[in-house]
């Protein structure tokens, strides 16, 4: 967390407060339509019933070519800054932000990635269990969005169910005219992944606190409505366990009480 942000009393900065859920950035590039938290997960957060469900957690990868801006994205969004002195990632790089999203608390950790070739070993076992999926590339160097179907295959291979996004940075790099031109081509790709699409500048901070709202309320959402489901599962196979018990006790009196009624009977 950045020094000088304010703190609330629940250990969350004030500008990591969601209550309201974030928009795709494209209405045309997005598997995901849903435009609210989903009213379970609603009433759950406000009746305050998720103190069970799970550890509230949810782990991001961000992959993608060498130099796209990985490293300056995650970095605009939890230190505001930007270094415009190229620092290449060494294996993996990691960052935690804690969130209050319709007041219930919920971390997010981002693992930043190498995307140089002789890393990807390091990288790559950090895939695992990831439930968000950040695939970027640079919106000035087309090699960076040729090379996203080998990036977004080779990550969301070991994840659970990912939430997956397409990341186009460096957006203040190009004119609007220069950027229309890009943009059919990435909300192709983005179509093509089964992701979501956003265009970004880690530079100027353009849609990066956006974004990375999003990505949490989507997860958010995804999660809790997963982990109330089984929590409902889990209480409703215990409750036919209990009749099946009970069918037994009975059984047994019944066939105890017969017993009883024999024994009467041969004495008689
Ligand atoms: N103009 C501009 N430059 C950017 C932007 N984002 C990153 N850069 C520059 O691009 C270069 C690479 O940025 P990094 O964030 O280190 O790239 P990376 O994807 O993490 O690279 P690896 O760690 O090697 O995979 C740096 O010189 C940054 O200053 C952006 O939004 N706009
Ligand atoms: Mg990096």
């Amino acid at each position: 967390m950045s020094a000088g942000r304010t703190v609330l009393s629940n250990n969350v900065s004030k500008d990591r407060v969601v209550s309201k859920f974030e928009q795709a950035y494209h209405a045309d590039a997005t598997p995901y339509q849903k435009m609210n938290f989903h009213p379970k997960v609603k009433s759950a957060c406000s009746e305050n019933r998720t103190g069970t469900v799970g550890l509230k957690i949810s782990k991001a990868v961000i992959v993608g070519d060498v130099s796209v801006g990985k490293t300056c994205f995650v970095n605009r969004f939890c230190h505001d800054v930007f270094d415009r002195d190229y620092k290449a990632t060494i294996g993996v790089d990691f960052e935690v932000e804690k969130f209050s999203i319709l007041s219930t608390n919920f971390t997010f950790q981002i693992w930043d990635t190498a995307g140089q070739e002789r890393f990807k070993c390091i990288a790559a076992s950090y895939y695992r269990g990831a439930n968000v999926v950040i695939v970027a590339f640079d919106l000035t160097e087309e090699d960076s969005l040729n090379n996203v179907d080998r990036w977004m295959e080779d990550a969301s291979e070991n994840a659970s169910e990912p939430i997956k996004f397409l990341i186009g940075n460096k957006r203040d790099l190009l004119s609007d005219a220069a950027y229309e031109d890009i943009e059919s081509r990435a909300v192709d790709a983005a179509n093509r992944l089964g992701a979501e699409y956003w265009a970004v500048s880690a530079k100027t901070g353009e849609n990066v606190r956006e974004f990375f709202f999003r990505a949490v309320s989507l997860t958010f959402d995804s999660q809790m409505l997963k982990e109330l489901e089984s929590t409902r599962t889990v209480s409703s196979k215990q409750i036919g366990n209990d009749l099946i018990s009970l069918q037994k006790q009975n059984t047994n009196l019944y066939e105890a009480q017969k017993k009883k009624k024999l024994k009467c009977c041969d004495t008689s």
